[in-house]
Order: structure tokens, then sequence, then C-alpha cells
């Protein structure tokens, strides 16, 4: 499996810069987060061809994304707005979407039970779309991003709109289908990436302001989060830097960045309390 190489991508749109200077490269599971208007989704359109960069590439292997139509059969996309006509069967509409795609008509219905096992939707395959629950519907989308076993595979906000079983089966699935191909999942919520990814991409006003794994991420925030209890009127909101707090009879939980240096209260960070650093860092330091 080759990597994908982004180079100096910029894009602005209408004179606004949108995107500057992102180099990363995409090598298995890479989650990118951000906040809104962070430049997530335009990341995305870019890397699934949709819209071209203004300057800068983006290569993997042979491949070279200028060459739009090349590039696409190698990639698979599930929006968050995934669906399909309401009153088709999962297997007429992956067979439809297998057409569109141009697969072959041999290796069609082998690649479409293999796909469909590997989201385990085999033994569901005759039911309608509208008989589906929002997480059997993204498993669809998967299937159908997965047609054509694409090396690349992007999934815009995996769970929002999952009920909580649904989103661990989910991030499950996700977890499985990075081990074996390049994959970037954009989303908001720092747990879908936690549990799924390899790599956090963190983007902020268009710019990368970091990329690493989830331990190198943690370990540049390690020593900088403390957790105390308050008595409930007599947390002094005005000087603590608050990540959250955590009502406990009649004490309150503070999680917080720590800004003197004898602090007692150091705990572990997670990587929520790394991203809140990053994208807030001039709030904190
Ligand atoms: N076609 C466009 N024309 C003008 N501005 C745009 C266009 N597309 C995106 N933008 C602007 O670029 C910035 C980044 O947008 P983008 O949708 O990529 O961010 P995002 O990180 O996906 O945000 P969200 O999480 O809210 O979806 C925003 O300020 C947005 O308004």
């Amino acid at each position: 499996m080759d990597p994908i190489i982004l180079s100096n991508i910029d894009k602005s749109i209408k004179g606004k810069e949108i995107l500057q200077n992102v180099n990363i490269k995409i090598n298995g599971s890479v989650g990118l987060l951000g906040p809104n208007g962070a430049g997530k989704t335009t990341l995305m359109r870019i890397l699934t061809t949709l819209i071209e960069p203004s300057s800068g590439s983006i290569r993997s292997g042979k491949l070279d994304w200028k060459n739009k139509m090349e590039v696409r059969p190698h990639i698979g996309y599930l929006p968050q707005h995934f669906s399909m006509y309401k009153n088709m069967t999962i297997l007429d509409c992956l067979n439809h979407l297998a057409l569109l795609k141009g697969i072959d008509k041999r290796n069609r219905n082998e690649m479409i039970q293999s796909t469909l096992n590997e989201v385990n939707l085999l033994n569901v395959k005759s039911k309608k779309i509208k008989q589906l629950s929002g997480g059997m519907l993204r498993r669809v989308g998967i299937a159908q991003a997965l047609l054509g076993n694409p090396q690349l595979l992007v999934v815009d906000e995996p769970t929002v709109g999952l009920d909580i079983e649904e989103r661990v089966r989910f991030r499950r699935l996700l977890r499985k289908l990075g081990k074996n191909r390049n994959i970037v999942i954009s989303t908001h919520i720092v747990e879908d990436i936690e549990t799924t990814c390899d790599k956090v991409c963190i983007l902020k006003n268009g710019k990368v302001i970091k990329f690493g794994t989830k331990s190198e991420l943690l370990s540049l925030v390690k020593g900088k989060v403390a957790e105390r209890v308050y008595p409930i009127d007599q947390v002094d909101y005005d000087s603590l830097k608050i990540i959250s707090t955590k009502e406990s009879s009649e004490e309150y939980i503070v999680r917080y960045f720590i800004t003197q240096d004898d602090d007692n209260y150091v705990v572990e960070p997670t990587l929520e309390d790394a991203y809140l650093y990053f994208t807030q860092e001039e709030d904190y330091v």
C-alpha cells in the first residue's frame, strides 16, 4: 500500500485562503480533527478530486492527483449525508452503484458479496433502504465506498446521528478497514479518532497545527492537565483554564490546564485535552 503524500497544498476560493501549506503523509488511518471552518471538508474534497488545490501536489506511487480520472477508481468516499433510493434493497443499491463505478460484470457479484460480508450486512442484503437503522445505512455507505477495493477510503463525520451502540460498532468496522488500506476520517468527535486512527491531523484556520501519532500528541501535553475537587461555590472560573466540570453531590470535579508550575493535581492527558490545548492554545498560554 503506497502512502499518499500531500505537498504544499494551498486552496483559495474567491480570494480567501482556505488551506495553507498543508504537508502530510497518509499512511494507514488518519483522523482529521478541527473546529468549524478549519478546512476539513475542503481538504477532503481535494483528496477525493472533487475540487483541485490552487497549488501543491498529491501523489501516491505512480498516481498523481492532477490526473483525476486515473485517481478516482482508487478512492472510496462516504459523505456525511449518504442515502439511496428508499425502496431499493441493499443488494440492488450496491449492484446499481457498482455498475456506475464501471466494475466489470464478471467480478461484480463476487465483489458485492465479499464487501457485504466485510461490513457485516450479508444476511440482511434483501432489506430495503427504508427499513434500515442509521448504523446499517452508514454500513451500506461504507460498502459502496469499498466497491472496487480503493486504496484510499475517505469518511466524513462517521458517527453523527448514530446511537451509542451503533457508534461503537461503526468505529470497530472503521478500525478493521484501516488495517489494510489508507483511510481518512474527518470528525468533530475526538472519540471517533481515539478508537479508530493511528495518526491525528489537527487543522485550524486552514493550517495543520499538529500531525502525529496519538502518543506523540499526548506526550506534548503531558504535565499540562490537572483535576481537582472543589466545593460547588468555590470554583474559581476566572483564574482556571477549565476543560470540563463534573458535578458530584456537593462538589465539582474540575479538569483544567495547569498555569502554575507548583500544581499538585496533575493527571494523565486525554486526546480530547490535547485537541483542546492545541486548538485553543492562545487562550491557555
Ligand atoms: N466554496 C466556498 N466559497 C467560499 N468560502 C468557502 C467555500 N468553501 C469553504 N469556504 C470557507 O472555507 C472555510 C473552511 O470551510 P470547510 O467547510 O472546509 O471547513 P470545515 O472544517 O469542514 O468546517 P465544518 O466542520 O463546519 O464543516 C470556511 O470559512 C468556509 O466558509
